[in-house]
């Protein structure tokens, strides 16, 4: 699957403007009655609107200028307005009850579906994802639908309301007038039709390059200390300028194409309207038409085109949320690769904890990183993994982690294809320490408890006393506060080495079957180190143990030594060959 957003195809033509609408709104289906409530409620208004020019024409030559006016009708007509003026009044502010905070409901439920999602992919889609760019999708393009449906959905409907009704009056007040005075509306059509693609385009594009923008701003604030290391300042400042200065075109070419519709509607308005009056008096002059049904025409004709200057910047903002939409549903539409899938019941399973057969990998449209992988992880020992930078050991414990699947060939975890397994029962027998350790806002304590149901339930003592049968409660020491020393991220306060004491606390706590550890110790002094060491001998019998070293001492106490490199996992033998194998840089025969 195609995770890279920006290679992503784009989105078919076929029903490319309606179609989303329709996607969006299954979104709200709770919302259902409401909407239909405030559509009644549009139509109502919009009839009444409608209805008013004709009953007008009817009372002007009726009872006005007829041989004998009865201003007794008149009155009662009157009082009809009158009726129908407060049944438009309540509709219209029913209408607008209704719909409060549809936007904003929208904007809720859409930024849950995308956050949702994020949640459900994996890892390649955020290795090929900006997050910068991601952001601006969840905050930025979301917005530009919740501007559109908020302020502009209903307006546009009834607009496309009273203009069709309008349109269908006009004709049938008389057809010849009505097909002249609709004349330049054909020709809006076909010009809308032309030039919305064109719209939506140039939005898209605006709204692409603030998210690169955002990916910039998000990148340099996260790389701050070595910009200032390095003083890459002017660099990333550039960078920067290059990226603003795109996105400022992009936004003014937007800018211009939004407007195209606003002048071009205004003009074949008035043109409609030129065309009622001259050929409208020309047909009363030749007794074709009473002076009554040219003020309905004319009424008709400004209903028909006072929508459509709305409907101008109306458009516009709909090819802003369609756009906008695009970029939403590119993510909405992705699945993870990594699905679970039934257990195949294969006779042949390896008996080891964790077995590769015949490893392929490859990152996408990368070059082949592991090739015809075999090797078996025992329970209860310990294995090391060596090589060089960049030789394929982070990638190797992360297909054991099951963070990507092979290209080829199988993984196999405790006598099943590691595909069987939900993501729950996995990361139970699996426990992870990065080499940059991953926490969250909070507290130590928090930080070592995530995820893990069974003791997040006990007490402040009773979570001591948990940790001290652990032997985990030395590292605290390492920590001010202990288990309330806050944690933040982004603006770190603590060191790499503390950070990765938490991550070893918390992957400790949940009791895996096989703990890997990748670089886990690289930042920690010698003591903690010996203290790490102590816990990880402590460890049920049936642990097995995975540590990924540069470090030699680290990987003395291995009962056995895999060196990764070149696409092989090689095993080491003993210690010194390892070290000859490190020392060369590849395999010894
Ligand atoms: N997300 C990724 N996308 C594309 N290529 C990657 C990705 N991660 C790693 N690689 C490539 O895969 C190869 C193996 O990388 P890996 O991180 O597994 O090496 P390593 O042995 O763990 O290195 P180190 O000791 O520096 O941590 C390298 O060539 C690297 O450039």
């Amino acid at each position: 699957m195609q995770y890279n957003l920006n290679k992503q195809p784009a989105s078919p033509r076929k029903n490319a403007t309606w179609g989303p609408v329709g996607k969006l709104l299954t979104l709200m289906t709770h919302e259902r009655p409401r909407l239909i409530a405030a559509f009644v409620m549009m139509m109502v208004n919009s009839g009444l609107n409608l209805l008013g020019p004709l009953l007008s024409a009817h009372v002007i030559d009726k009872y006005i200028i007829s041989q004998h006016p009865d201003f007794n009708s008149v009155l009662r007509y009157g009082i009809i307005f009158l009726a129908m003026y407060f049944t438009a009044l309540f509709t219209g502010y029913a209408q607008t009850r209704l719909m409060a905070g549809f936007g904003q409901r929208l904007l809720f439920t859409l930024r849950n579906s995308i956050f949702g999602k994020l949640q459900e992919l994996p890892v390649a889609f955020f290795n090929q994802n900006k997050a910068g760019d991601l952001i601006s999708r969840v905050n930025n393009d979301t917005d530009k639908i919740n501007q559109f449906f908020s302020q502009s959905l209903m307006q546009f409907l009834s607009s496309i309301f009273i203009m069709t009704g309008a349109a269908i009056f006009m004709i049938c007040l008389n057809w010849r007038l009505g097909l002249a005075t609709l004349a330049p509306g054909a020709f809006l059509y076909l010009f809308t039709k032309v030039t919305s693609a064109w719209v939506k385009t140039q939005n898209a594009r605006s709204m692409k390059s603030t998210g690169g923008l955002s990916a910039e701003i998000q990148e340099s604030l996260q790389n701050f200390k070595v910009i200032i290391a390095f003083n890459r300042r002017d660099y990333f400042r550039e960078k920067f300028q290059e990226a603003n200065a795109e996105n400022y075109e992009n936004a003014v070419r937007a800018g211009i194409a939004n407007n195209i519709y606003t002048p071009v509607y205004g003009m074949c308005a008035g043109l409609g309207q030129l065309v009622v009056l001259l050929y409208g008096i020309h047909m009363i002059q030749t007794g074709v038409f009473q002076i009554g049904q040219l003020v309905a025409f004319l009424a008709y004709a400004t209903y028909f085109y006072n929508p459509l200057r709305q409907l101008a910047a109306l458009w516009a903002a709909f090819q802003v949320a369609l756009a906008g939409w695009d970029r939403i549903s590119a993510i909405l539409h992705l699945e993870n690769n990594l699905l679970v899938e039934p257990a195949s019941g294969k006779n042949h399973a390896p008996t080891a904890l964790m077995s590769f057969r015949n490893v392929y990998f490859h990152y996408p449209d990368g070059k082949e990183v592991l090739h015809d992988i075999n090797f078996d992880l025992e329970r209860g020992k310990t294995y090391a993994f060596i090589g060089p930078t960049g030789g394929g050991k982070t990638t190797t414990a992360s297909l054991v982690a099951r963070l990507y699947d092979p290209t080829r060939g199988s993984v196999w975890l405790d006598g099943r294809d590691i595909k069987t397994y939900d993501a729950a029962d996995r990361t139970g027998k699996i426990g992870f320490i990065l080499q940059e350790p991953i926490l969250f806002s909070g507290t130590v304590r928090e930080n070592i408890l995530y995820g893990n149901p069974a003791y997040s339930m006990l007490s402040p003592e009773q979570l001591q006393e948990a940790l001290r049968e652990e032997g985990l409660s030395d590292l605290l020491d390492r920590f001010d506060t202990g288990l309330d020393t806050p944690v933040s991220t982004g603006g770190e306060t603590m060191s790499l080495g503390q950070r990765q004491l938490i991550a070893f606390m918390r992957a400790v706590l949940r009791h895996p079957d096989l703990l890997i550890l990748d670089e886990a110790t690289a930042n920690i002094d010698t003591v903690t180190e010996q203290l790490l060491e102590g816990i990880l001998r402590k460890l049920p019998e049936t642990t097995t143990r995975v540590i990924i070293a540069h470090r030699l001492n680290t990987i003395e106490s291995a009962d056995e030594i895999f060196f990764v490199n070149s696409g092989e996992v090689t095993r080491a033998g003993s210690f010194g060959d390892a070290v000859e194998m490190l020392m060369s840089g590849k395999r010894v025969s």
